[in-house]
């Protein structure tokens, strides 16, 4: 109830000032009227962020800590949004999937994960949008917890941060996230992980485990629904090292100078983009491609050219067994040999 009359209070002040564009609105209105509103505005929103907060606090209902949302995985690879409130991940789903994702003005607009999907060079990529951050959120505050399980989940997360903001957000950011496992850049462990349809799960290390063992990492792949996979470790890891690839994005490079956005475009691992401008979003998911190692793989009869729209796609280092799997269930097993063909690039 709260909450539902702030926004309405919020959306009457709108005639001087418009909510969602209020960095680029403030500056085209009348100074007085502006700043009393802007101001009061500024309690709402305040007010409005308290009372959001409140409802991502864990309550009984939210389900054990650590568990994800749940949201049914679908298309060739999962890639989630993680960051503090208000960074603009809800904006960047809606302008890269045909999914709309509320966004706005005030912090914890978004309450659960919400998924669409990246269509690129034939390939579904699902895209989450997730709940912000906050900070102590390692501790259990807000849906933290359940953010970040959900997070894990995914193949490659962004990490996504406002260009706006200084070099702090960053480190609390990255504290927050080690401290619930999950690695801000530090190169990949040698992990070879494949998923099957059947067979229960294979385990093999190459090295002695003395940071994690086998129990473990079984648990965590059971809490991940992962019944079925090969799992080969080659390097002695931690448990926390078990997950996926990191691609921090600054997004609102709009509202800062050129010198600023080549600095932090420079940095490791960093892509900088402006959801509000249209600004290297392209580039963004080009990355991302990249980073999910995805191949197409095209099935053709005898004698007939293959369907070029219709791909499959797979993690790069699948196998025949996972071509058949990717079309059908029952393929595999009444399978004798196939041809194939690679291109040079
Ligand atoms: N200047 C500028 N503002 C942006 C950009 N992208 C998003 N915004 C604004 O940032 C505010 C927050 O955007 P959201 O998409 O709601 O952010 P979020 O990270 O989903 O926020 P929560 O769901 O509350 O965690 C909105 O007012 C957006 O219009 C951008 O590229 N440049
Ligand atoms: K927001
Ligand atoms: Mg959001």
């Amino acid at each position: 109830m709260q909450i539902k009359e702030i926004e309405e209070e919020m959306a009457r002040s709108k005639p001087y000032v418009a909510l969602k564009h209020d960095f680029i609105d403030l500056q085209t209105l009348p100074a007085q009227k502006n700043k009393a509103t802007e101001y009061h505005l500024g309690l709402l929103k305040a007010k409005l962020a308290r009372y959001r907060a409140q409802l991502l606090e864990p309550t009984s209902k939210s389900g054990p800590a650590g568990t994800g949302f749940d949201v049914q995985k679908s298309g060739d690879a999962r890639v989630a949004l993680i960051g503090f409130p208000s960074v603009g991940k809800s904006t960047l789903l809606s302008k890269v999937t045909h999914t709309a994702s509320e966004a706005a003005a005030y912090e914890f607009t978004t309450l659960t994960a919400i998924p669409g999907v990246i269509e690129y060079k034939g390939a579904r990529i699902q895209l989450l949008d997730l709940p912000g951050i906050v900070e102590g959120a390692s501790q259990g505050r807000g849906r933290g917890r359940q953010v970040v399980s959900t997070a894990k989940t995914a193949d490659v997360i962004l990490i996504m941060l406002d260009a706006t903001k200084s070099d702090e957000q960053r480190r609390l950011l990255e504290y927050e996230l080690d401290a619930v496992g999950i690695r801000l850049n530090k190169s990949k462990p040698d992990v070879v992980f494949k998923r099957r349809t059947t067979g229960g799960i294979t385990f093999n290390t190459t090295v002695k485990l003395t940071k994690t063992d086998e129990k473990t990492i079984r648990t965590i792949l059971a809490g991940y629904k992962l019944h079925n996979c090969d799992v080969m470790i080659r390097e002695d890891i931690t448990t926390d090292e078990f997950i996926d690839v990191l691609i921090d994005v600054y997004n609102k490079i709009d509202a800062i100078s050129l010198e600023q956005v080549d600095k932090i475009a420079r940095q490791p691992h960093s892509v900088v983009i402006s959801c509000e401008m249209d600004l290297n979003l392209d580039y963004l998911i080009d990355r991302i491609w990249e980073e999910l190692r995805l191949v197409k793989i095209y099935t053709k009869k005898r004698g007939v050219h293959p369907d070029l729209d219709d791909p499959v796609c797979l993690r790069k280092g699948a196998t025949i067994e996972d071509v058949c799997n990717g079309i059908h269930r029952s393929l595999a097993a009444n399978f004798k040999y196939g041809l194939v063909w690679v291109s040079s690039r």
